[in-house]
């Protein structure tokens, strides 16, 4: 048996309010790691918070992100946990919606978001590019003061999984999950059986049982572990986020938080099993 004990999160970030936000963020990394979890996700852009709208243009906004992702791998947070963290990262002269994934100190891929939500209540197009290089990781040189204080210079950033010795794990985020050819799909292909879905989505009538059905057929047929995370209450913006983290395997819920819990922090774990994913074929 491979047993895997996976961790994510509702957390209620703030839009800008970086101290609160981190607050959130380690005591979610501290409830993982109490409970035995060896990966921990959390939402979209929980760094800097989902709905900061024209201050992503500033280029504070992002230092301020790099600074807490410092304080996160200067200390032992990341020690024997895999830590999916959201922020604004640019790169070359575009800014991009990413997934920094860390571990052991160190950051060991940024995933840019690929596609972006912009329709209904979502403008994100407006503040970020969407990442389009699906053939090779490219070459991401850290900003100078994260590489001296974390002795390492550079890291993989783009489309890709991580393969560890027993298994492969890969980043989707939000609206990536219902677009008509979602990467999970391709991912699968390539023995992807973790996927860790960072989200910032809004409540909605029904939408939880939209966002449900699409866990489920991401999984369903062709196995795998699906963690959902997504941002808990309000950031600032007009919207309302609904929280329901959860953890689905091979098609069936086997963890689900909460919604419209009043809880800044609430972390949903759970222990699978990846040979009952490796058998799984319908
Ligand atoms: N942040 C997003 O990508 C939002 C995606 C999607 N429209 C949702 O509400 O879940």
């Amino acid at each position: 048996m491979r047993l895997l004990k996976v961790a994510t999160c509702n957390l209620n970030q703030w839009a800008m309010d970086f101290d609160c936000n981190m607050k959130n963020i380690k005591e979610s990394i501290a409830r993982a790691k109490e409970a035995g979890a060896v990966i921990r996700l959390g939402p979209e852009l929980e760094i800097t918070g989902y709905s900061c709208e024209d201050h992503f243009l500033e280029l504070d906004t992002i230092t301020h992100a790099w600074d807490c992702l410092k304080d996160l791998l200067l200390g032992d947070w990341t020690d024997g946990i895999l830590c999916s963290f959201g922020m604004p990262v640019i790169k070359g002269s575009e800014r991009y919606n990413c997934q920094v994934l860390c571990l052991n100190r160190k950051i060991i891929m940024i995933r840019p978001k690929l596609w972006l939500a912009n329709d209904g209540n979502y403008r994100e197009l407006r503040w970020f590019t969407a990442w389009k290089q699906k053939d090779q990781l490219e070459d991401f040189l850290l900003p100078h003061e994260i590489s001296e204080a974390l002795c390492q210079k550079s890291v993989p950033f783009g489309y890709g999984f991580i393969q560890f010795l027993d298994t492969a794990v890969a980043v989707e985020v939000c609206e990536e999950l219902f677009t008509p050819i979602p990467p999970h799909a391709d991912l699968a292909l390539n023995g992807v059986e973790v996927f860790m879905n960072a989200s910032g989505s809004h409540h909605q009538l029904r939408k939880l049982d939209y966002r449900i059905r699409a866990f489920i057929s991401a999984t369903h047929s062709r196995g795998g572990v699906y963690m959902y995370s997504n941002q808990q209450g309000c950031d600032g913006g007009r919207l309302y986020f609904d929280g329901c983290s959860c953890v689905v395997v091979n098609g069936d819920m086997i963890a689900q938080g909460s919604q419209f819990s009043l809880r800044d922090v609430e972390v949903v774990v759970a222990q699978v099993d990846l040979d009952a994913v490796g058998y799984f074929v319908v």
